[in-house]
């Protein structure tokens, strides 16, 4: 994309941005990687789609590594990819960078991903057009089950599409912490959300979420039972996959890393963001003052 481009791109996000926060709408598709000028009102052929929920502050190699995982395990036109960016956090106040940067560093972790995914279909022998579309989306919503809910009602998708949410272990975590569900305080708000919809949750080692048996171990606590006390139901757990993640020897990437590589050590971005990132962070400058 040329300077130009990125700056009227920046423009546009800005204006739509200024319009679905004025508005009473929960979730809205801002653009689509590539640009489809003849993309239907519904997205027909999409049987699944996989959701990316993030705060994109800014998007790393973590986010490109979970989508692109999860686009090549089901190739071809019926599969679509929605980065969605939360303006409402469960936990977190808002920080830089502003929402229109992260949704035009969003439309370039998508070019990136799609070129990424392109080399990768052709070694498998398949051809362009198994490339998935992408979505760039916004919601207000901070819980996943009201976020599910939200793209459901928007009629933008096919109402028998099923979703695929990508998230971190840390991420499973705290869905399953009864805290969030006022006033009775137990898993059952997650009955609808995880009888319609998947979890395809990405591994993540560390002190503070424990190490890969300890995440097997949660998932199999709740397929025995173990969180029936709470409201859920041992079912769900069929509906969620653990994948690997970063290995122990690797080093781990975060959004909180990128921030402080922008601000001291500039050089060190390679390592945490697509290349394409990077190069916007440097060039406008942002997390200086991380
Ligand atoms: N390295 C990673 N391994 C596994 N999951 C990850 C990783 N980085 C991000 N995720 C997951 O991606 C989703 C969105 O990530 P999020 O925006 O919270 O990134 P983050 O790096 O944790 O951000 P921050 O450092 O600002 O807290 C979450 O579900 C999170 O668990
Ligand atoms: N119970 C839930 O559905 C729940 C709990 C905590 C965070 N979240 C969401 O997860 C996403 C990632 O959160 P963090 O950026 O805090 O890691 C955000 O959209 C946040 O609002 C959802």
């Amino acid at each position: 994309m040329t300077t130009n481009s990125i700056r009227s791109l920046r423009t546009d996000y800005s204006s739509a941005l200024k319009n679905f926060i004025a508005s009473s709408r929960a979730f809205e598709v801002l653009g689509t990687v590539p640009i489809d000028h003849d993309a239907p009102s519904v997205h027909e052929p999409c049987k699944t789609l996989c959701v990316l929920d993030s705060s994109f502050n800014p998007p790393t190699l973590a986010h490109l590594k979970m989508s692109s995982s999860a686009l090549e395990e089901s190739p071809g036109p019926s599969s679509r990819l929605l980065l969605l960016l939360a303006t409402q956090n469960a936990d977190k106040p808002s920080q830089p960078a502003l929402f229109e940067d992260r949704l035009v560093m969003m439309t370039l972790l998508a070019e990136d991903l799609r070129t990424y995914l392109r080399s990768r279909l052709a070694i498998s022998g398949l051809d362009d057009g198994n490339v998935p579309h992408i979505d760039i989306g916004v919601t207000k919503k901070p819980y996943f089950v009201d976020k599910a809910a939200a793209i459901e009602e928007s009629g933008v998708y096919t109402s028998s599409l099923e979703q695929v949410h990508l998230t971190g272990f840390d991420t499973l975590i705290r869905i399953f912490n009864p805290k969030y569900y006022p006033p009775e305080h137990t898993l059952r708000p997650l009955e609808p959300f995880l009888t319609r919809h998947r979890l395809r949750v990405r591994m993540r080692l560390g002190c503070e979420w424990g190490g890969r048996q300890e995440q097997q171990d949660y998932l199999s606590n709740l397929a025995h039972g173990g969180k029936e006390n709470e409201g859920a139901k041992s079912e769900w757990a069929n509906q969620i996959q653990l994948v690997e993640g970063t290995k122990e020897d690797e080093q781990a990437v975060s959004s909180t890393k990128a921030r402080m590589a922008a601000s001291h050590r500039p050089e060190g971005l390679d390592s945490l963001v697509p290349r394409n990132v990077r190069d916007y962070i440097i060039s406008w400058g942002l997390y200086k003052d991380e």
